[in-house]
């Protein structure tokens, strides 16, 4: 298979298993964001498909080859980690030229490359300047420029936005990502930010503990989650438990949800329902009814806290679809089966 694969990759630092039983495919030309909680175990994966740790067992392949044993520079890799190691004595393009240079590319080439990157990056013209006259995002961009100027087979970056402000680092998803289009190189992003990740990656991968808890679209991981973890994760959720009698007809809080199924012989389980798709009803005509403790005016979107039994419902729509609620007022709460999602345990 062209790209990267992943199978049974464990790490083990002493008797601590920051890594378990990973197994991943990555098809050629597209691109990953690994996504989780601080210690998930996102960079000590990165780490290893670039070759600076070892696993403790399983194997790593790109194309096809076993690179798992394969050192670092001879993996025909990109790569970019947070703190960006530019080189401040040198100028933007000599700081591009670097590996090209290193490996002894004639100067005329170098200096091709050089242009064809900056023009990439937006920045033709800099070739000659220090980089520590360069902005922040200026020199993310050139820490990319540098790392892909060898035209690698895998672009690795860890965390490489996270030093910017926010206004600035939205920008930079979206040039990443249209880059990364553009050259049809597979990539893999480690983050913490989902915002990030929905944003730029094919696939989304969320783990946590070592583990892989899903690894899709962006908008699967969203509509689709696949446990709990993953649907409190990302983005807001009302995880909520229903109950099945014998004859699989689902109840929340004692309320039937017409059409709604647990898997067979399930009898309790927990559904995920995002906000947007709570709608708030005249009270008794939803499945629940609870009364309205919180509005907030965000100006795109209104969120709506409703507390019903012992549990807080948020509901989130648009101003033009606003419901006339306030504080204190009595609402249903109408729970449509095709948008809850059953989760696993
Ligand atoms: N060299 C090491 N020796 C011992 N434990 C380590 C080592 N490197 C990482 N760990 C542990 O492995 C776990 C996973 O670490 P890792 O850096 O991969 O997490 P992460 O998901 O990237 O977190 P963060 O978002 O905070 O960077 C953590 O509990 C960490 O303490």
């Amino acid at each position: 298979m062209s790209g990267l694969a992943l199978q049974n990759v464990v790490k083990e630092f002493g008797a601590f298993k920051a890594v378990n039983d990973v197994d991943l495919t990555v098809p050629h030309g597209t691109f990953v964001c690994m996504l989780g909680p601080s210690g998930c175990g996102k960079t000590t994966l990165l780490r290893m498909i670039a070759g600076l740790d070892l696993p403790t067992s399983g194997a790593i392949r790109l194309d096809g080859e076993d690179i798992t044993r394969v050192p670092t520079h001879k993996r025909n890799l990109g790569m970019v980690f947070q703190s960006l190691a530019l080189f401040p004595h040198l100028t933007v393009g000599e700081n591009i030229a670097y590996s090209l240079r290193i490996r002894g590319a004639p100067k005329e080439d170098q200096k091709k490359r050089v242009e064809e990157l900056l023009s990439m990056i937006h920045l033709s013209g800099y070739a000659d300047r220090p980089v520590s006259k360069l902005s922040g995002g200026q020199r993310q961009r050139v820490a990319i420029a540098r790392a892909l100027a060898i035209s690698p087979k895998l672009f690795l970056l860890d965390e490489p936005l996270s030093a910017l402000d926010a206004k600035l680092r939205e920008a930079m998803q979206v040039e990443l990502r249209q880059l990364q289009q553009k050259l049809g190189i597979t990539t893999i992003v480690v983050t913490h930010d989902q915002r990030e990740a929905m944003t730029m990656a094919d696939t989304v991968v969320v783990m946590s503990g070592g583990e892989i808890r899903q690894a899709a679209s962006p908008i699967e991981i969203y509509r689709r989650p696949a446990d709990s973890f993953v649907a409190d994760f990302i983005g807001q959720t009302n995880l909520i438990e229903v109950e099945s009698d014998t004859r699989n007809h689902v109840t929340v809080l004692g309320q039937p949800v017409p059409g709604l199924q647990l898997p067979p012989g399930a009898a309790k389980a927990t559904i995920s329902i995002r906000p947007e798709d709570v709608h708030l009803t005249a009270p008794g005509a939803g499945a629940l009814t609870g009364t309205v403790t919180f509005v907030r005016d965000l100006g795109g979107t209104i969120e709506t806290f409703v507390e019903a039994g012992d549990r807080q419902i948020v509901a989130v729509s648009t101003p033009r679809e606003r419901p006339e609620v306030s504080v204190g007022q009595q609402v249903g709460i109408a729970l449509t089966p095709d948008v809850c999602v059953v989760l696993r345990k």
